[in-house]
């Protein structure tokens, strides 16, 4: 792809990896990603923003082809899907030297060899003068490593966020164009990956909210020509109280569970809340993931499995745990044979959650009478519960 011009001396450059289908070796990627780095020539000087992942070092080295010299290659992220072809871009200008966060020069390092004397370290708030350009750095711990920053470029009021904001979405867009779907990714991408530094967030929003920012450029994804298109967005997700919905992730062998997680999600529907179950069989661990940004309530729904809950509901307990939503109540229910301590294994793993629990229901074998009377009651509570929180 050919360098795009945001701005007269700014221009998008970096890779877009269409057919990627996984991040981290970790994170589904329905949409491919992209790789931005970001090009600024001022009239002295030149800085590169970011690099690409390796895996597409060619792109990003083919759009430098004509480009003479790079005197700062600005690092605000020590992640190697923007720091990887560093090295790489050290070896075609070998005078440049890398600009990042005191906190990103040893993680640079040490996850890339750099050599100590190729990097300067610059301050929370410093500035960097271009000629007619002026980078100011500002640092964001926690989005989503500690040592993250952004850079403001002022004279064209371009905030570039790296991590923070961004999508993993493969287009040739340049900004956002269709908001739908970039809205999906970007929801995706903060479920993901900033849902649990919701704190740290709060804090970065704060600190840009008086700059004058007319595009955000992040190092995933499309640009936002409106930023407020995704500042809402992170405001909604980020400080609003948890909306009126139960996420039920769930797994049955042979349909005991299975059964209750029908009766549960009937009982619940009927009482005004919304129900998103999900089959951990066939569940895509992003669309759980986004789910958890708004629910109130997490129902885990599992069979026992060796005396313990099955292995994918641990894992869906797990990823609740660690992505640390605003979660306000969780349970459990499910079923065993002889004998169990699913619901003790389970509700021990919430650890990070400051949510209620409210008592397991746990049957034996197939639901009976009592058993949907006991989930009726789980049901009822939980109703109460959402209209205590006023979302119901
Ligand atoms: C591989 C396997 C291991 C099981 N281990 C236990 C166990 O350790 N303790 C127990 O009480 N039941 C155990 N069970 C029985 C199931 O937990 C029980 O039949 C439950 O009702 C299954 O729910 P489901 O129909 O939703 O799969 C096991 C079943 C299977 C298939």
């Amino acid at each position: 792809m050919k360098p795009m011009i945001i701005r007269p001396g700014v221009s998008k450059i970096g890779a877009v990896h269409f057919e990627r289908r996984l991040f981290d070796s970790l994170i589904p990627l329905p949409n491919g990603t992209s790789y931005n780095a970001y090009l600024i020539e001022g009239s002295s000087k030149t800085a590169l923003l970011d690099t690409v992942d390796p895996m597409k070092a060619e792109v990003l080295m083919e759009q430098l082809k004509d480009v003479s010299k790079i005197d700062y290659i600005i690092a605000h992220h020590a992640e190697q899907d923007h720091s990887g072809t560093i090295p790489m871009v050290l070896e075609k200008y070998p005078n440049a030297k890398v600009l990042c966060s005191q906190k990103a020069k040893g993680f640079l390092m040490d996850l890339l060899l750099l050599p100590e004397e190729k990097i300067i370290t610059v301050a929370d708030g410093e500035t960097l003068d271009l000629g007619d350009k002026t980078l100011t750095f500002i640092y964001a711990p926690w989005v989503h490593w500690p040592e993250t920053m952004f850079t403001y470029l002022k004279e064209d009021k371009i905030l570039f966020t790296c991590d923070f904001l961004g999508s993993h979405l493969a287009t040739s867009d340049l900004y956002v164009i269709d908001r739908c779907q970039v809205y999906d990714a970007a929801k995706r991408y903060y479920a993901e990956i900033m849902m649990p530094f919701r704190s740290f967030i709060e804090k970065n929003l704060d600190k840009i909210k008086d700059l004058d920012i007319q595009i955000i450029a992040p190092s995933h994804g499309p640009l936002y020509d409106d930023p407020n298109f995704i500042l809402d967005a992170y405001k909604d997700w980020v400080y609003h109280k948890p909306k009126n919905i139960v996420v039920i992730p769930y797994v049955s062998m042979h349909g005991s569970v299975k059964k209750m997680e029908e009766y549960l999600e009937t009982s619940l529907i009927a009482k005004g809340i919304k129900v998103e179950p999900f089959d951990l069989t066939v569940t895509d661990t992003g669309e759980l993931s986004m789910a958890l940004i708004d629910a109130a309530t997490i129902i885990i729904a599992t069979p026992t499995v060796l005396a313990g809950a099955h292995p994918m509901a641990v894992y869906a307990a797990y990823l609740a745990n660690a992505l640390k939503p605003k979660t306000e109540f969780v349970s459990i229910i499910g079923s065993y044979s002889w004998g169990s301590r699913a619901d003790k294994q389970l509700t021990e793993m919430f650890t990070n959650l400051k949510a209620e629990l409210i008592s397991p229901v746990f049957i034996k074998g197939y639901p009976k009478d009592e058993d949907f009377k006991a989930l009726d009651n789980l049901s009822h509570t939980i109703a109460q519960k959402h209209r205590e929180l006023g979302i119901l």
